[in-house]
């Protein structure tokens, strides 16, 4: 199973991953290969462009970028972040700022979904938790920045009328997920493949439905296997704040959602 994902991710980049590297396991390989997308999504992805190297679609649709559902607030804060991720010379070029911004797809790598255990029929139906809602705005809306030379990343979130938990605010389950996924995002950005291992989070003040805020994660420190991550919740202009958290992720070989202890 491992050999034909490898093969596919190989024949899906002209044979060039897999004929140069003869004597890599197809763990190494794939590990090696989602590294590589992570890193080359933020090389390669203009702030308006959808255009990317993922594999499994041609133009698969960033949910990351603006629609109809933002409210002003997020509008703002986003377009003031793309502002960061090109600025302008003295000689009036374009110039690559220190953020860029993360295409957002509604699925993951397909085998990635502990494939040999799942059906056919869910592995077709499996879609990213944050990603799953078609109606705009109902559920989480969010795009990350990362800024790689400080190591940190940045996520503008507005949270949708279906994330309710205590009356009018958001339900601590929905900003444990995101909190998840951002730390988690700047992790894999930073470490390759990883799984949470731990998360712990304080929750300062309720979150009003509707809500902008951002998270802020950084990397506190690597030590072999374990990636550490701090985040810090808070209103736009950061005088609120609503939640923190830590939370460490494990590197892990691709063969771990097989199964197999690598
Ligand atoms: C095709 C693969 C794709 C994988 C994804 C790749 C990249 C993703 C990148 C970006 C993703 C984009 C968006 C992010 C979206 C969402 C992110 C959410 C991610 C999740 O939502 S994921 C689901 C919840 N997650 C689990 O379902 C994990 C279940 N669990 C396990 O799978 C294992 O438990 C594991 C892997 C955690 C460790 O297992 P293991 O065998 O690899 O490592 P081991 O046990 O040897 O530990 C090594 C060192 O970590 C220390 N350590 C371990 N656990 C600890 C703990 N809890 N507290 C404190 N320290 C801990 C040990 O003490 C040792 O420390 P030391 O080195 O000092 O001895």
């Amino acid at each position: 199973m491992l050999r034909h994902i490898a093969r596919r991710l190989g024949s899906l980049h002209g044979q060039q991953i897999f004929n140069g590297l003869k004597g890599i396991s197809p763990d190494q390989l794939l590990s090696k290969e989602i590294h590589r997308h992570l890193q080359s999504s933020l090389e390669t992805i203009s702030p308006i462009s959808t255009t990317s190297l993922w594999p499994f679609s041609s133009q698969p649709r960033d949910f990351s970028q603006p629609n109809s559902s933002w409210s002003p607030e997020m509008r703002k804060v986003y377009d003031d972040y793309i502002g960061l991720c090109d600025t302008d010379s003295e000689n009036g070029e374009k110039q690559k700022g220190p953020w860029r911004k993360l295409p957002s797809y509604n699925r993951s790598i397909k085998y990635a979904t502990a494939g040999i255990h799942l059906s056919k029929l869910i592995q077709a139906k499996a879609r990213l938790f944050t990603r799953n809602v078609k109606d705009q705005g109902a559920t989480f809306e969010y795009v990350v920045f990362v800024n790689k030379e400080e190591k940190r990343c940045v996520c503008v979130f507005q949270a949708g009328h279906l994330l309710e938990g205590a009356p009018g605010h958001v339900h601590g389950g929905a900003i444990a997920t995101i909190i998840d996924t951002v730390t988690g995002t700047l992790a894999g950005f930073l470490s390759g493949p990883i799984m949470t291992a731990n998360l712990n989070i304080d929750y300062r003040s309720p979150m009003p439905l509707g809500s902008v805020v951002l998270i802020h994660s950084a990397l506190d420190r690597i030590e072999r296997k374990k990636t550490y991550i701090t985040c810090k919740v808070t209103s736009t202009d950061e005088s609120k704040l609503y939640t923190e958290a830590t939370a460490l992720f494990v590197s892990i070989g691709v063969g771990h959602l097989f199964g197999s202890r690598n």
